[in-house]
């Protein structure tokens, strides 16, 4: 596969707060070959990086493991041979682009908190600037999950003539209030680890505040799994004997189990602790949290009426940060703003995740909707009018009524 991996200077950046940055950097990677009009941009979710593809590569400066590698590449969903597939780390990120780690060439040191905030706009308009420094005027599509289906719909708001097709994944107009209570407070697990500094801990001399880090992860993980998944696959069995402590316990705590949950959940926050920065958890965890699809308009309807191109909203069933009412109430909005849209609904007890880890459920409707838009063959919508109703409908369809 043809892989340029590279970090593109964008100058003078003035973000969405009106703060500027002297130079914003972007770091992207490419595959394929641009044709002109085959150009699909992916958009990582909150933790993600530019590495979408390629799993055998261990060149890359960012994600060691590429995240969508079974959705990705030759003759696959999003096939490279056939599109020019971008994916940029976002800025705020600490994979290639600008964000709290890099060094503030006013200062020589890293800008810690003294970055600005960033927003989903933010990521847009860097995505647009990087798309116009690599000649690409006009997308294809534009495909993300999460946090990243946010950044589709902010293409869809604010570029709407860019791009023909877009698909948010496990995503919706906002982040609902449980899940931003979650994230208040997995902030404050960092922000209260003596370590932090106020996001002043870059020094040689200075430790990381990666045990906030690691609870904060932990409570987005929770977010990110189901209730059926968690108790399939851990119950309430106990570790095992060489199962690893990464936190301190109480005395007490020798007398009850080290539960199997709390060694998958420590070790995977232990893992994230050495690939992630915490400023950047901070940063782009208040943008996700920020983001509103109506923001400067009456609607969500509104704010997606100058999009006319195709719309793919899938959600999946057991997922609780994004919900697939959410999802549907997405679809409603692209409906009434006359998009043509399927709400392509995905049986899963996978919970959030299910986008990364579902490939052979994902792949076949977005590779069809590529091709063929809202009439791709493995497309399905929740919504049936009765006059299109037959022995085919879409087994979803009764989830919802309008
Ligand atoms: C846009 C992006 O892609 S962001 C990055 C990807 N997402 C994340 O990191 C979110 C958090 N991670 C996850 O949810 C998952 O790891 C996913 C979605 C990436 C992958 O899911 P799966 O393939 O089902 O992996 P699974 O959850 O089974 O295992 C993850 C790790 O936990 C380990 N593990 C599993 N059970 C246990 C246990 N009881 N105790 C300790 N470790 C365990 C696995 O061995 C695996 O380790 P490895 O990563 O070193 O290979
Ligand atoms: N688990 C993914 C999705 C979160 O929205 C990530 O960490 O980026």
């Amino acid at each position: 596969m043809n892989v340029e991996h590279n970090t593109i200077s964008l100058g003078e950046f003035e973000f969405d707060c009106g703060e500027t940055i002297p130079d914003l950097e972007i770091t992207y990677e490419a595959y394929g070959e641009f044709d002109g009009d085959n150009a699909v941009l992916v958009c990582h979710a909150l933790t993600g990086s530019a590495h979408v593809a390629g799993r055998d590569r261990v060149d890359s400066a960012d994600q060691a493991r590429a995240w969508w590698d079974d959705i990705v590449g030759p003759g696959k969903a999003i096939d490279t041979t056939e599109y020019y597939v971008v994916c940029a780390n976002i800025p705020g990120s600490c994979y290639g682009s600008t964000g709290p780690k890099s060094e503030n060439p006013e200062t020589g040191e890293p800008y810690g908190t003294d970055f600005p905030p960033v927003t989903v706009t933010d990521w847009t308009e860097a995505q647009r600037a990087l798309l116009d420094e690599l000649g690409i005027p006009h997308l294809h599509a534009v495909v993300g999950g999460s946090v990243g289906g946010m950044n589709v719909l902010e293409w869809a708001k604010r570029h709407p003539d860019h791009v023909d097709r877009i698909v948010p994944i496990a995503a919706a107009a906002r982040l609902d209030t449980q899940c931003l209570s979650l994230d208040a407070i997995a902030r404050r697990a960092i922000t209260t680890d003596p370590n932090w500094n106020q996001g002043h801990y870059y020094g040689e001399d200075q430790d990381p505040p990666s045990d906030g880090l690691a609870l904060a992860r932990q409570l987005g993980h929770v977010m990110y799994l189901s209730k059926a998944s968690m108790e399939h696959r851990f119950g309430r069995r106990a570790a095992g004997r060489d199962a690893v402590r990464t936190f301190p316990t109480d005395a007490a705590g020798a007398f009850f189990p080290y539960r199997d949950v709390e060694s998958y959940l420590d070790y995977n926050a232990e893992k994230f602790t050495e690939r992630f920065d915490a400023n950047s958890y901070l940063y782009l965890t208040r943008a996700m949290d920020n983001y509103d699809l109506a923001a400067g308009f009456e609607s969500d309807a509104d704010a997606l009426a100058a999009f006319d191109g195709d719309a793919l909203v899938m959600s999946f069933t057991a997922d609780w940060h994004f919900t697939t009412q959410q999802a549907e109430a997405l679809a409603d909005s692209l409906r009434d703003a006359d998009a043509n849209v399927a709400h392509h609904v995905i049986d899963s007890d996978h919970g959030h995740d299910a986008f990364l880890v579902e490939p052979d459920n994902v792949g076949p409707p977005l590779a069809d909707f590529l091709e063929a838009g809202v009439d791709g063959n493995a497309v399905t919508d929740s919504v049936v009018e009765d006059s299109q109703e037959s022995d085919f409908a879409p087994v979803h369809n009764s989830l919802f009524s309008r």
